[in-house]
């Protein structure tokens, strides 16, 4: 008999009605963070997950999309799928042209897989760090995925938390493409942005230049709540500093929040406060994703 997989308990659902947003995104706007999980039953959660969500299909995520304004959005496969991508690259494949996908793969992804999932729309690979997501995997490991992507033109997306930057900051300088930190590293938003752990990956930036951020995760990030005072700066000194190597996404259908779920319009609205310029949003939320993912 199959498995019934039931959301966790204290699971919180995406949000039934986001507002429409008062920011009008510019034309061709990308939502460079957002997962799919399952439909259970067509896409099964995967045995070693940490958590399991509530269905979060495609459907429900491109009429986000046409309703919060976006036209392209980037799927980053969540850890409750484990490195089974079929629900992401699913869904890249009914987008069209219009979504790319980031996979979670072992050391013994083949070249014709990479080959049949960049057809489909992946443009890279996550490497997780978060220790409630994932077990550990070892650097090597991740190095020699790294080595069999790079020739793909596939970039590495990276997930820590700021207090892990230290002793992974090596490793990181060693990746040989396009690094994306989700979310700056997680910094703890209580310490402020002139704390040597934020300027730590600032630095992180300012040294290689091959590594992004996305500004991304106030929800997450906050300690206040909506509307996201607390973050705002640590957003927008990083979108001041570096306009192009910034992206932006919802992260829908917001994994793991436990405080609260956001308004995913709320969340737009959010980007004109970290992104103040018609040329920082325009980069932001257009160019480097396009140069990024659709090039
Ligand atoms: O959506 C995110 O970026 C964050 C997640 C979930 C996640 O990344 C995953 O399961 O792969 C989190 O912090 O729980």
């Amino acid at each position: 008999m199959t498995e019934v997989q039931k959301m966790d308990a204290d699971w919180l659902v995406f949000h039934p009605a986001p507002k429409v947003p008062d920011f009008k995104l510019p034309k061709g706007a990308v939502d460079a963070h957002c997962h799919v999980f399952g439909p259970a039953a067509e896409f099964p959660f995967a045995p070693e997950r940490k958590y399991t969500p509530c269905d979060a299909g495609k459907a429900e995520l491109y009429a986000l999309r046409d309703h919060l304004g976006f036209e392209r959005n980037v799927i980053v496969q969540a850890t409750c799928h484990g490195k089974d991508n079929r629900a992401m690259v699913d869904a890249c494949r009914s987008a069209g042209d219009l979504a790319r996908g980031i996979a979670s793969v072992g050391a013994d992804i083949t070249e014709a897989e990479i080959r049949e999932m960049h057809e489909a729309g992946v443009r890279g690979v996550r490497f997780n760090f978060v220790k409630r997501l994932v077990d550990d995997t070892p650097k090597d490991v991740f190095l020699s995925i790294a080595n069999k992507i790079k020739d793909f033109g596939w970039h590495i997306v990276v997930y820590f938390e700021a207090q892990d930057l230290e002793e992974i900051e090596p490793f990181l300088k060693q990746l040989p493409t396009t690094v994306v930190v989700d979310h700056m590293g997680r910094p703890d938003v209580s310490k402020g942005v002139d704390h040597p752990d934020f300027q730590r990956f600032i630095r992180l930036m300012e040294e290689n230049d091959n590594i992004w951020s996305k500004v991304t995760c106030p929800d997450r990030l906050s300690q206040q709540g909506p509307p996201y005072d607390d973050v705002v700066a640590y957003c927008a000194e990083i979108v001041a500093r570096f306009p192009d190597r910034v992206l932006w996404g919802t992260d829908w259908p917001h994994p793991n929040m436990k405080s609260h779920i956001p308004d995913d319009g709320v969340l737009v609205d959010f980007i004109t406060r970290i992104a103040p310029t018609k040329e920082q949003q325009q980069q932001l939320l257009v160019d480097n994703p396009m140069r990024l993912y659709w090039a």
